[in-house]
This record gives C-alpha cells, sequence and structure tokens, in this order.
C-alpha cells in the first residue's frame, strides 16, 4: 500500500545576517544553507497493517507524512502510496487517503459538526442518504450522538478529536494518516480514541501510519514501528525488537528472605543496587534463563520480576546517545 525507495527531502532555507547591513547584503547576494530532513528512507506497507512511526522533535516526521500525502515534492527517491504517486494530488488519490493531525482542525469552530460533515460529504460527492448512514455509522462506533447537533466550540477536547475523526473517514479512505491523534487528551479519551482506531481497522482493513508521543498508542495498536532520527530510518520491525536493540539487557528484581553482602552476587549479572532483603540485577538477554536458574537454586527468593526497562527510557536514551552508536 506505502512503498517507499531511497525517499529523500532537503529544504533550501535563504540565510541572512542580523542587522541592516546584512539586510542589504542578502538583497544583492542571496546566501542559501540546505537542510536534509528525510535522507534516503526505504520502507513498504502492506494493506491493513497498523505502524508506529516515532522520532524526536525535527526526526523529519512531518516531512515524510508530508511527501506521503502528496503536500511537498520529495527532493529524490521512489514513492507510491495506493498505486499513486501522492504528488500529483490526483482527485483518485485524495478519496483514497486522509490525514489526521491532532493539532489542527478541519471542522468549523462555529457550526455543529453535523452541518460541516454534510458540506464533506457534498465535496466527496458522497449521496445524501448513504452519507447519513455512514455517519450513523461511524457516531455509533465512535459513541457520538447529541454532540454532532451542538457547536463545535462547545465540545470537550475528546468529543472534538472523535468528530474530527468522523470527518476524515466519511470518504472510506484505505490509508489512514494519523498525526499525534490522542494530542491532549485525557487518559480515558485516550484509550477511546485507540480502542476505536483499532476497532476500525478490524472492520475495514485500513491501513495505519501513527505518530504519537504517548507509547500507550504505539504498544496497543502498532505491531510494528519505523524510528526515524536525524531523518534516517533507525529501526523498522516489532517494539520488542526495538527494546532489545537498545537494552541488550534485562532487568532482574529480587526479594530475598536473608540479607546477602555484594559479594554473593558476583558473576550473575552487573549489580544495579542492594538494599535490604531487595537486589536488582541487570543481566544480558542471551544468558537471562540460565543465570536466573542459577539465582533461584543459590538463594532463597520470596519474589522475583523480570522487566525490560521502559520504552519511552530508552528511545530518550537513545536520543541523547545517538551520535555514540
Ligand atoms: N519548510 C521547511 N523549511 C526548512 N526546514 C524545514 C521545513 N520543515 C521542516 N524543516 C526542518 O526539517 C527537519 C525535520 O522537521 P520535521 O518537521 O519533519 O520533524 P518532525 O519529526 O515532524 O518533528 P516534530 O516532532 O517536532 O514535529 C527539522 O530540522 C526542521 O527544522
Amino acid at each position: 500500500m506505502i512503498n517507499a525507495e531511497e525517499l529523500s527531502k532537503t529544504y533550501r532555507i535563504s540565510e541572512k545576517q542580523p542587522g541592516f547591513a546584512g539586510t542589504l547584503r542578502h538583497l544583492v547576494q542571496r546566501k542559501h544553507r540546505e537542510i536534509t530532513a528525510v535522507n534516503k528512507i526505504s520502507f513498504c506497507i502492506e494493506p491493513g497493517e497498523i505502524v508506529g512511526f516515532l522520532g524526536p522533535n525535527g526526526a523529519g516526521k512531518t516531512t515524510t507524512l508530508k511527501m506521503l500525502t502528496g503536500l511537498i515534492h520529495p527532493t529524490s527517491g521512489k514513492l507510491s502510496v495506493a498505486g499513486h504517486k501522492p504528488w500529483q494530488r490526483k482527485a483518485r488519490f485524495l478519496g483514497q487517503i486522509t490525514l489526521v493531525m491532532g493539532n489542527r482542525q478541519q471542522l468549523l469552530w462555529d457550526l455543529p459538526a453535523l452541518d460541516s460533515l454534510k458540506v464533506n460529504a457534498a465535496v466527496y460527492g458522497i449521496p445524501e442518504k448513504e452519507a447519513q448512514r455512514r455517519i450513523n455509522e461511524l457516531a455509533e462506533m465512535l459513541e457520538l450522538g447529541e454532540e454532532l447537533l451542538r457547536p463545535l466550540r462547545k465540545l470537550s477536547l475528546g468529543q472534538r478529536m472523535k468528530t474530527e475523526l468522523l470527518a476524515a473517514l466519511l470518504h472510506q479512505p484505505a490509508v489512514l494518516f494519523l498525526d499525534e491523534p490522542t494530542l491532549g487528551l485525557d487518559v480515558n479519551a485516550q484509550v477511546r480514541v485507540r480502542e476505536f482506531l483499532a476497532d476500525y481497522n478490524k472492520r475495514t482493513g485500513a491501513t495505519m501510519l501513527l505518530t504519537s508521543h504517548y507509547m500507550g498508542d504505539i504498544t496497543t495498536l502498532c505491531p510494528r514501528v519505523l524510528l526515524i532520527h536525524q531523518g534516517e530510518l533507525f529501526h523498522d520491525g516489532s517494539l520488542s525488537e526495538l527494546t532489545q536493540k537498545l537494552a541488550p539487557c534485562s532487568q532482574v528484581r529480587m526479594e530475598l528472605s536473608k540479607i546477602h553482602s555484594i559479594e554473593d552476587f558476583r558473576g550473575y549479572g552487573d549489580i544495579h543496587s542492594l538494599e535490604g532483603h531487595q537486589v536488582q540485577l541487570l543481566i544480558p538477554r542471551a544468558e537471562l534463563s540460565e543465570r536466573v536458574a542459577a539465582l533461584l537454586k543459590r538463594f532463597e527468593v520470596v519474589d522475583l520480576e523480570v522487566s525490560a526497562p521502559p520504552i519511552e527510557e530508552l528511545i530518550g536514551g537513545l536520543f541523547r546517545h545517538r551520535d555514540k552508536l
């Protein structure tokens, strides 16, 4: 459904020295600088997949989404979305995609959502009866009722996001680009939007590419993630593979029946902390089962917990230490 090969985007920006002299110099001799926002990224997304698109601020996510939706032209590389070259912005292509941005709204602030929805339906050439059927179906899935009759400005943020989703899906797009769809929503509203997206994907088989700073969105919805940093693709695979790539060790926390000294744990892993009956060790994943079995044999263990460091921490660490990788 989406095929990107060595996709790149370089922006050319003009540079001006500060002050009046700089302005004059800029008028006669313009200087330019190039910023490579996306650098030869390649990936392929199959119909029906939900893929998370991660990266820190300025990584190149929005630039990629803009290329995928045809808002900007790639500088180089090959790109096909639903069988089309997005930048041609053909009506048949636009009828197959939708872009939902958590920080932008397409519905009119002072009008009831239902009025805007009817206008949108007419723009897409959807017959009135069919439009009403689709609105009813989506409203039921999104648990929206009389909210559609109230002016948008009188709705809560969560209700507004749900009406925006309804509007974005009215033309039954095959590919959904979702840029921070749960931005600013409270935890309950986030969960409802996630449940809706999962349900919609199951019912319609729509393909989804989703960016979010909330890891909950990614862990619940996306079996596969693309991680982009400084314009380059760092990871394409599952979240657990990403965790393994970023954290080669597991964290083992044990509560013991007796107090032990640091020396007792030598050879089992790196000691993260030792406090009273509690000890935390970092053990390489490849040797985890063998070492845990040895620990259980050697110590009287009251409680045991094996975990990976939280994914947010790992990704945050990656972004801070990228140059060292
Ligand atoms: N129109 C533009 N002109 C010049 N540079 C741009 C333009 N748009 C983006 N950039 C630069 O390209 C790089 C990638 O920006 P982009 O907006 O794609 O990142 P992002 O991953 O979406 O970040 P965020 O999470 O903050 O939205 C940044 O260095 C940004 O400053």
